[in-house]
């Protein structure tokens, strides 16, 4: 298919054979007029005698004279050895060229060299456009040996995205039929199947940038977390993490990525819709409700309450909490939502294997966070002990809502409209991070108004970040703001999950 040898430059030069010890010198001499070709050096042996050296002499010396080289630079090398010119030939072959040369020489002139990739791991991701697709193959098998050990698998996406999991279809071109890949990011490791779950590489800043906002101890709900680039570095800060996504998947490698981060105790993995996910984060378990009502006047969640830590305020001016530990009583609410009788302070090792189909994938299935809680090795959290973390409950306090699902997020917040129940909650409104894509011709007051309407609460002081451009027309944006207080549920009578326990 590829005939290595189309590629083969023949080079007919002059080089000089004079005594090794002399190389030193004569190269100085002759700067300028030496063979200049990357990765190839202008010093070679002589075949014929070791205590000689060649000097390869530049194409632009074409005469044995010499007479292409200044008089004054041969008459101070004459005067240190005697000079010897000799014919040498060099080929340059398939292997000395780069991707880019090699391809230019393939493809019809005026196309865009296809040279550059996105690489994960050991895969190169080319999208390879319609006109050049009848050299596919042959783009990947020079990609694939120009890269090669570091590139092991040569893929290109087909057609366009269309499912909801966001994963692309690829066709593997040259190297090996493995997907199954290893990338690292600012410190963390993502294990990943390319072939079946979201993965964006060029989003690794944007990670980075969102969770730098977060502090050590807080809480964060992930809707749509993938195989968790927001949720691993995230509790490796320290924070507590119930990350979501309705990916089978994607839940399986975030949860491998826990544990390959040794991050487990702090991640929660939870597989279904992310409206879902929030409702029952949200839902207060009927026992919540008991405990309210044994509780004797005056002291009404004053044990659990969360300290609001003013001296710790992040970028955002947001506050950091500490949640005290509650009591281990508390039967949680997607336990009950699953007809799960078990209490919320069964410690739950984290599952180690991928699960099909399960809700709740890692650690309790409560959103308490049961697994493997205190157990945490190097952890950079200073101040959440394994048991305030096991106790952690989202319906009264998380700090930062992300979603990244740009195509759709904005239409998702409606989710909060009501679901958070104010005489249970404590501190402030989480901040939520919605992800959206905004044209040209759109404006931050169309988004901002599209997220009042889905919120049915108007926004204070809504901040924009942009992400990246992703069309000419086209920017991911990241939507930023507290979530307004309208949003609060007054009643303390519905919305209560009842455990099968308590039936
Ligand atoms: C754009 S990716 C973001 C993944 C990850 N957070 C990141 O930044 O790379 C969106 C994710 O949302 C998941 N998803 C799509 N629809 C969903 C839904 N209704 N509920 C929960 N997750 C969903 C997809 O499987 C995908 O992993």
């Amino acid at each position: 298919m590829l005939d290595e040898s189309k590629f083969d430059v023949h080079l007919n030069l002059w080089a000089l054979r004079i005594p090794r010890e002399l190389c030193k010198v004569a190269t100085r001499i002759l700067n300028g007029y030496l063979l200049d070709k990357a990765r190839i050096k202008p010093i070679t042996e002589d075949p014929n005698c070791d205590k000689n050296r060649y000097l390869i002499l530049s194409e632009k010396v074409q005469n044995p004279d010499l007479s292409d080289i200044p008089d004054s630079k041969l008459d101070e090398l004459k005067g240190s050895c005697k000079i010897e010119v000799v014919p040498y030939s060099l080929t340059l072959g398939y292997s000395y060229w780069s991707a880019d040369h090699v391809l230019k020489q393939i493809l019809p002139p005026g196309v865009e060299v296809p040279s550059s990739f996105e690489t994960i791991g050991h895969i190169a991701h080319l999208n390879i456009h319609e006109e050049l697709l009848p050299y596919k193959d042959v783009i990947a098998r020079v990609i694939y040996d120009k890269n090669y050990p570091r590139i092991k698998t040569v893929v290109n996406k087909v057609g366009t995205i269309t499912n909801e999991f966001r994963v692309p279809k690829f066709e593997i071109l040259a190297g090996q039929n493995d997907m199954v890949t290893e990338v690292k990011q600012y410190g963390a490791t993502f294990k990943l199947d390319y072939g079946l779950v979201y993965w964006n590489s060029r989003l690794e800043h944007e990670h980075m940038r969102l969770v730098s906002q977060f502090r050590a101890g807080e809480a964060i709900c992930d809707m749509f977390a993938g195989v968790g680039p927001f949720a691993i570095p995230a509790a490796q800060k320290g924070c507590v993490v119930f990350a979501n996504d309705l990916n089978p998947d994607s839940v399986c490698y975030l949860k491998i990525n826990a544990e390959i981060n040794k991050v487990d105790d702090l991640v929660r993995a939870y597989n279904m819709d992310a409206r879902n996910f929030i409702s029952q984060m949200m839902a207060v378990p009927d026992s919540e409700f008991k405990t309210e009502l044994d509780v004797p006047q005056g002291r009404t969640c004053e044990e659990y309450e969360i300290q609001v830590n003013e001296e710790s305020k992040s970028e955002n001016g947001q506050r950091t909490v500490e949640a005290k530990e509650a009591p281990d009583n508390v039967t949680s609410n997607l336990e009950c939502a699953q007809g799960s009788s078990r209490k919320a302070d069964t410690s739950v090792s984290a599952v180690k294997r991928p699960s099909s189909n399960s809700q709740e994938v890692n650690g309790s299935a409560d959103g308490t966070g049961t697994s493997g809680a205190g157990r945490r090795k190097g952890s950079t959290n200073k101040r959440m002990r394994g048991s305030e973390i096991s106790n952690a409950k989202p319906w009264e306090h998380i700090d930062h809502v992300i979603m990244n699902l740009p195509a759709s997020a904005l239409q998702f917040l409606d989710v909060f409209s009501g679901i958070i129940k104010r005489k249970f909650w404590k501190g402030p409104l989480p901040w939520i991070h919605c992800y959206c894509f905004m044209r040209a011709n759109e404006s931050q007051e169309l988004i901002v108004s599209e997220a009042e309407s889905a919120l049915n609460a108007s926004i204070q002081d809504p901040i924009f970040h942009r992400v990246r451009d992703v069309a000419p027309n086209k920017a991911m944006i990241c939507l930023s703001f507290r979530l307004p207080e309208a949003c609060f549920n007054e009643d303390d009578t519905d919305t209560i999950i009842h455990s099968a326990a308590g039936e």
